[in-house]
């Protein structure tokens, strides 16, 4: 069930509604418009309520996670929060984390993580992922598959009724050496759901983007549903080449969504 937020009014249509109120008595509190960024916040905050002082965290990345870790700092700066102990899940969380004083380890030292927070690019019905859009996929799979608890926290934009099905990129981390070889083997495996696969680079010059673990990205793009994800993720990661792909599968424990109705909250 959803957690309504008080007085709040967002998209499209709402707008459209919230115009149409100009010529009536003003509501006695003002509606309010919730950017994506906000719903991200909400969701964010909403995810840190589950964590307890002593906790060893895994810190995730992204736009939606950078909330969670800065809840966490301030939290920890009002004493509300104590011992804690954060596992970042790349090098942008590792120096966001340092700046807001959150005692940092890793995996080898806490090869049990009480609790992750990640954000997600896609959450299907049965709350398998699609991460790695910002190219952190390899070090959020080892610490979230290493967690008691992982929460995910994503805006409602991301939900979809199957993985790949945003359109969007479904990223595979790959080696550098001969990548074109490992980009065309991939595209082969998935030929039946019509696969583009494409190496990541940067805008401004074309060069490869390189993941903290020096690796390269190919992004995967679906016309159709890929189908079995088990299967598709057994045969990506028996390709020699591939290090890790970004489908995150039974790995979720919760899934909170912030959306323009309120919060909603799935437990696995
Ligand atoms: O590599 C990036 C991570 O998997 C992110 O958690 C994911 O891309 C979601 O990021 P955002 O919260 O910025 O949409």
């Amino acid at each position: 069930m959803a957690i309504a937020y008080p007085h709040v009014i967002r998209s499209e249509k709402a707008t459209v509604e919230a115009s149409m109120m100009v010529s009536t008595p003003p509501p006695s509190r003002p509606p309010v418009f919730l950017s994506q960024d906000e719903l991200k916040k909400i969701a964010a905050y909403k995810a840190v309520d589950f964590v307890e002082s002593g906790m060893v965290l895994g810190l995730g990345t992204g736009s939606t996670a950078k909330h969670a870790v800065d809840r966490i700092g301030e939290l920890l700066k009002q004493g509300k929060l104590k011992n804690i102990i954060g596992i970042p899940t790349s090098k942008m969380t590792h120096e966001q984390a340092l700046s807001l004083g959150i005692p940092l380890s890793d995996l080898d030292t806490y090869p049990v993580v009480d609790l992750a927070i990640d954000g997600a690019d896609e959450v299907d019905p049965y709350m398998n992922l699609v991460k790695g859009r910002g190219g952190s996929l390899l070090r959020e799979k080892m610490i979230e598959g290493a967690c008691k608890k992982f929460v995910v926290i994503v805006d409602e934009s991301k939900l979809v009724k199957h993985l790949g099905g945003s359109g969007l990129a479904m990223p595979v981390e790959i080696v550098p050496f001969c990548w074109k070889f490992t980009a065309e083997k991939l595209k082969l495996l998935f030929g039946d759901a019509g696969c583009v696969a494409k190496l990541r680079t940067f805008k401004e010059n074309g060069e490869p983007f390189v993941t903290d673990n020096r690796n390269y990205i190919i992004d995967l793009y679906f016309k159709k549903d890929i189908g079995d994800l088990k299967a598709a993720s057994d045969a990506i990661l028996r390709l020699t080449g591939v290090v890790e792909h970004g489908m995150f599968l039974d790995m979720a424990t919760t899934v909170i969504v912030a959306g323009e109705l309120g919060v909603t909250l799935k437990n696995k």
